[in-house]
């Protein structure tokens, strides 16, 4: 994920102004290479006199980064936090300034700047640092704001989103090959049908239960479709699955050290 906004980041400032580390040295100083930004061999090194510092880690890396930058990081610098589930209050309390802090919950088609991201300010953060923040992500796709109350369901819908989306386009184009085309063939067809149906929603901006109605011709192939989507539940377990991805984001905000 830090990658996808490191390009963003190089895209909103020019490299020269941004640096990164990384816990693999080796992998970091490839990606510094990739995107022509300096490498910095420790984090106390990368956040020495910035305006701003994205912090990318594992949910369970976040407290121990956070406590490391305390004392280096400047009091007024802005900390952008991309982690699941983690409130922007540990962050305030781990970095024991007044430091604003915006909790960010993207997704990986940032990686192709087709990514959504909803962000939230802290107790220090104003509309100033939030209109920053998404000048920085601005390369990773469209940003919104959303109250920080929201950000574990966020989470659950677009930040792990695009996973039932691929799980999606592996089943269909499974029915593909059980139809007998070749796996090949049958991707293809997935790939394109559900990149096409996502243009589309955008595009029209109509409602999708609406969409759905013009591709279903009475009596037709799609109703019997959706039919057994309906008779298996497919409709319940994603909200189930949405809600499961939210009750593990506040987990995730629980178990902090
Ligand atoms: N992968 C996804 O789809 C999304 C991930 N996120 C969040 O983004 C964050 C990163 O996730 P991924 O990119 O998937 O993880 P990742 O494991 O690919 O990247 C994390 C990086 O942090 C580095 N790291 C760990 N501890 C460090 C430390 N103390 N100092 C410096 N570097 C350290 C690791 O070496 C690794 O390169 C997580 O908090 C996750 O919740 C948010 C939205 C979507
Ligand atoms: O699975 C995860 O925990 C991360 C956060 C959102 C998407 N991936």
């Amino acid at each position: 994920m830090g990658e996808a906004i490191l390009s963003s980041l190089v895209g909103a400032v020019g490299a020269d102004r941004v640096r990164i580390s990384d816990g693999r040295a080796e992998y970091g100083a490839a990606v510094a290479q990739r995107h022509g930004v300096r490498w910095c061999a420790t984090n106390a090194e990368a956040v020495d006199g910035v305006g701003a510092v994205v912090i990318a880690v594992k949910p369970k890396d976040v407290g121990g980064l956070v406590g490391g930058l305390a004392g280096v990081l400047a009091d007024e610098a802005l900390v952008v936090s991309v982690a699941a589930g983690i409130p922007t209050a540990f962050l305030e309390s781990r970095l024991g300034a007044a430091n604003p802090v915006v909790r960010v919950m993207p997704n990986t088609p940032a990686t192709i700047g087709q990514g959504v991201s909803a962000l939230s300010a802290g107790s220090h953060a104003t509309a100033e640092h939030l209109e920053r923040t998404e000048a920085l992500l601005a390369g990773t796709g469209t940003v919104l704001r959303v109250d920080e109350a929201y950000q574990d369901v966020v989470t659950g819908i677009s930040g792990s989103g695009p996973a039932y989306v691929f799980y999606l386009i592996d089943a269909l184009a499974e029915a593909g090959v059980v139809g007998g085309l070749s796996r090949e063939v049958a991707l293809d067809l997935a790939r394109a049908t559900v990149a096409g149906s996502g243009a589309m929603a955008l595009a029209s901006g109509e409602h999708p239960a609406i969409l759905r109605e013009r591709v279903s011709s009475p009596a037709g192939t799609t109703v019997a479709g959706v039919r057994e989507l309906d008779e298996r539940g497919v409709r319940a377990a994603v909200i189930a699955a949405v809600d499961a991805a939210r009750a593990r984001s506040v987990e995730l905000g629980r178990d902090l050290t």
